[in-house]
């Protein structure tokens, strides 16, 4: 039975520290338990301000970066080092400052990687990478995986309503993603439930709706984050003007 904690921080900036803090910790306590961690990235500005904090953090150089697979949950599909691209963003904000090892990042590919600007190939050779790494398991062991939240309710790039909501594939490509760019490759429902835990982020008042109706239960397909949640524990981490609608009843999970 998965545990669902939520944690409210004054402002955005907070948020983000918080976050960084506690990614730094959960990396620190997987590589003690497992020897090695493995954490999942996702796009948008909070995810972008948590991988600053995280440089900024000086307890990240108490992780052993040699052993942590990187991980998307979703790819907005554009050429190779589109600054668009989520792998451009958490690279510059994040991964080129750290020793990671180059073969323990899997960023999901371009549109102009070797299935050419085949949405759909991409999702398959995504799949197909996940797979491998995991064998003999069926996906890997994922300790951390963060998740933006859309103002209506999208995570990753699982999108309200859309028919990516009842995929059931590892990976799906996106076609019409009403947020730009319009074609997408995401992890799909179950493999996000696949993670030790699952983190949901979100800063200001344009999304306290999507997180009121999440919390009360709304349907995975109407509204993705209602459906998204952690094997060990599901986290909600917002700030204030996020958590603005949040009944008090689920204040108390904290
Ligand atoms: O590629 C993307 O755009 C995302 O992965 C998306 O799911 C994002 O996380 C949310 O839209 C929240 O983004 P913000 O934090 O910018 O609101």
């Amino acid at each position: 039975m998965t545990h669902t904690t939520l944690v409210v921080h004054a402002d955005p900036d907070l948020l983000a520290q918080a976050v960084a803090a506690r990614l730094v910790v959960k990396v620190i306590d997987a590589q003690a338990e497992r020897g090695q961690a493995s954490i999942v990235l996702t796009g948008g500005r909070i995810a972008a301000a948590v991988y600053r904090a995280v440089r900024d953090l000086p307890a990240r150089d108490a992780v052993d970066w040699s052993r942590v697979d990187v991980w998307w949950g979703d790819e907005r599909f554009l050429p190779a080092g589109h600054p668009d691209r989520n792998e451009t963003q958490a690279r510059a904000a994040l991964l080129d400052h750290l020793p990671l090892s180059p073969a323990r990042v899997h960023p999901m590919p371009p549109s102009d990687g070797p299935d050419g600007a085949d949405p759909e190939a991409a999702a398959a050779r995504y799949a197909e990478t996940l797979a491998t790494a995991a064998r003999p398991a069926a996906l890997p062991h994922f300790d951390v995986l963060m998740l933006g939240v859309g103002e209506d309710g999208h995570v990753a790039s699982i999108f309200p309503e859309h028919p990516v909501g009842y995929e059931t594939r590892a990976v799906s490509a996106v076609r019409g993603s009403p947020k730009p760019p319009p074609v997408r490759t995401t992890l799909t429902r179950s493999t996000i439930n696949s993670a030790e835990e699952v983190w949901l982020i979100a800063a200001g008042a344009d999304k306290s709706a999507a997180v009121r109706m999440a919390l009360a239960g709304a349907g995975p397909v109407q509204l993705p984050a209602a459906g998204v949640h952690g094997v060990g524990a599901t986290r909600w981490l917002l700030d204030r003007a996020a958590a603005a609608e949040v009944a008090p009843t689920f204040r108390s999970l904290r």
